[in-house]
């Protein structure tokens, strides 16, 4: 493609040299440069990408897009100047694979709980109904039912417009995004066209990254704030910030939520732990999965079917037929009846919202014990809480590491258990092992307790110092159920 092309719709303050030269691929990151790639310098958290414009020219760049030109400059190379490289990159990753957004509809799902259960349910619904779809989510990304490992909830806008391409070339009619916070903030999703735009809520979680509740709700209120008038949204009406999401948005607007005015209602007359009964609208429906947070992902689902214009009666037959994400809610009983889940409850609105289910369903005399960590080089905040939440639910807590990445477990550890009162220290145990501290929950609990082990969900690795050593939670449930 030619520089001029890939320009297209980007501001530009300032061009040195030639606007014609041939541009093979778009990369951020001067490790990978090829042979006439075109180079964005971005500044990140880490480093700045300007400090490698040479490194990217040395590895046979044709062109590079900046925020203030080198002081050095090189004749055989075109140097454009734009305001913001970020959010260039993303016009012109949507440039360079011919806008794929626009030639396919596209859903983003954003809000801090429930955007991969969402956004994989409406993947399965519209499989369901016989279309072909594209998901970009935490646990995977998928065409159809290829699956293309994720890296990120949303991928950097190359990889990103990437699939999306691929998608359109599959023949997808559709493709249901998870829009994470950290994607707006860094212009991941800029130069996409949304066909909607769904919100789940927000809770704590991120503040590392924000600095403040206000920043994260700003965060995630950009997305609806760009959307175009074409577009859906979707908002949970029942979550105290969900109006606040569309206040300035020129898209269509429609709300849903079990207990405040809605344009979608529903309520669960029914939990068993294999499934609920809801009324969604005015029709009952069985559906296979478990808690009132998932009545709202269902709901939500529901809600952006139909503003899909899918027919009422379909949607409600897949509801009842499809499953969630791997990872959420997943249960493994042992021989003698202990009943294990696998969730991957990593805020404490999440942990909370998992206890409150699973204590509903309980009968007397079932024990909880709850197995927990927080990851490390995220926010430290939300470690005491998720211990305290924890505990208010379980009559016992084992407080275990979930990813370390560069931080010391029992510095994590520490934080959490500072979380917990003192006349509760006595119903926790810390065993910073996780799958000792996996195996001793399963060894403390007797027939017909209920075993959690939350955090980590789907994932099958644990990272440690940049490492990912592969650990699977369901699998180590399993392994210890089956010495038992
Ligand atoms: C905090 C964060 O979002 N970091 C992302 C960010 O990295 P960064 O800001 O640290 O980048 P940096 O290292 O400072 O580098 C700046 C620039 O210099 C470039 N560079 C750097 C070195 C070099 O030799 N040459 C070079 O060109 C880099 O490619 C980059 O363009 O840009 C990178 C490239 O796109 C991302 O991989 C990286 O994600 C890291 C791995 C990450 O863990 N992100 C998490 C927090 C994240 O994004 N999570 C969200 C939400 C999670 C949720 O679901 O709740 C997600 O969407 O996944
Ligand atoms: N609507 C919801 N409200 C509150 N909690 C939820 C909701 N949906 C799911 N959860 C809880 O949050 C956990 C994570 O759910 P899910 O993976 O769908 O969220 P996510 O928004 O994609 O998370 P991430 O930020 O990691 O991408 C679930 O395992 C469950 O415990
Ligand atoms: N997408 C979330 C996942 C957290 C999962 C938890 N297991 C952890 O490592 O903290 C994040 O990157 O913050
Ligand atoms: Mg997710």
């Amino acid at each position: 493609m030619i520089l001029k092309e890939l320009l297209h719709a980007i501001p530009v303050v300032q061009v040195v040299g030639s606007l014609d030269v041939e541009v093979a691929s778009v990369c951020f990151d001067s490790r990978k440069v090829e042979k006439n790639t075109l180079f964005v310098a971005i500044k990140g958290v880490h480093t700045d990408g300007h400090l490698y414009v040479d490194k990217a020219i040395s590895m046979s760049a044709s062109a590079v897009l900046v925020e203030q030109l080198p002081e050095q400059l090189d004749d055989n190379i075109t140097y454009v100047v734009v305001y913001d490289t970020s959010y260039a990159l993303g016009i012109a990753a949507s440039n360079f694979y011919g806008s794929p957004s626009k030639e396919l509809k596209l859903v983003g799902i954003t809000g801090t709980n429930g955007k991969t259960t969402v956004a994989t349910l409406l993947f399965n619904l519209f499989r369901y109904l016989g279309y072909q779809v594209g998901l970009l989510s935490t646990v995977e990304n998928k065409i159809g039912d290829r699956i293309i490992p994720a890296t990120h909830t949303t991928p950097d806008p190359v990889a990103l417009n990437k699939l999306l391409s691929d998608m359109v070339d599959e023949g997808c009619d559709y493709c249901f995004m998870e829009v994470s916070s950290h994607a707006v903030v860094q212009q991941r999703i800029a130069g996409l066209r949304f066909a909607g735009g769904v919100f789940t809520n927000i809770t704590h979680d991120h503040l590392d990254f924000h600095g403040s509740f206000d920043n994260y709700i700003k965060a995630k209120k950009k997305f609806f704030d760009d959307l175009d008038r074409y577009a859906f949204t979707l908002t949970n009406t029942d979550d105290k910030n969900g109006q606040v999401m569309l206040q300035n948005t020129f898209a269509h607007k429609k709300t849903y939520g079990l207990h405040h005015v809605a344009d979608f209602k529903a309520k669960v007359i029914e939990s068993h732990f294999d499934g609920m009964l809801l009324q969604i609208d005015s029709h009952e429906v069985w559906v296979k999965l478990v808690g009132g947070f998932n009545a709202y992902n269902l709901l939500a689902v529901y809600g952006a079917a139909i503003l899909l214009e899918q027919e009422t009666l379909k949607i409600l037959t897949a509801i009842s037929e499809i499953t969630g994400a791997q990872g959420r809610f997943e249960t493994v009983r042992s021989k003698n009846g202990i009943f294990g889940i696998v969730d991957y409850a990593h805020t404490p609105d999440a942990v909370e919202n998992v206890l409150e289910t699973i204590k509903d369903l309980k009968v007397v005399g079932q024990q909880i014990i709850t197995v927990l960590g927080c990851g490390g080089d995220r926010d430290k905040t939300k470690r005491p809480e998720m211990a305290k939440v924890a505990l208010k639910y379980s009559d016992k807590v084992i407080i275990t590491s979930d990813n370390p990445r560069t931080e010391d477990p029992l510095a994590i550890i520490k934080d959490m258990e500072a979380g917990i009162p003192i006349d509760k220290k006595k119903n926790v145990f810390t065993i910073s092992d996780r799958r000792e501290a996996i195996r001793a929950a399963c060894h403390i609990a007797a027939a017909g307790d209920i075993v959690l082990i939350a955090g980590k969900g789907h994932e099958k690795y644990q990272e440690v110092n940049g490492v990912r050593h592969h650990f699977d939670d369901k699998e180590e449930l399993e392994k210890t159920f089956n010495e038992q």
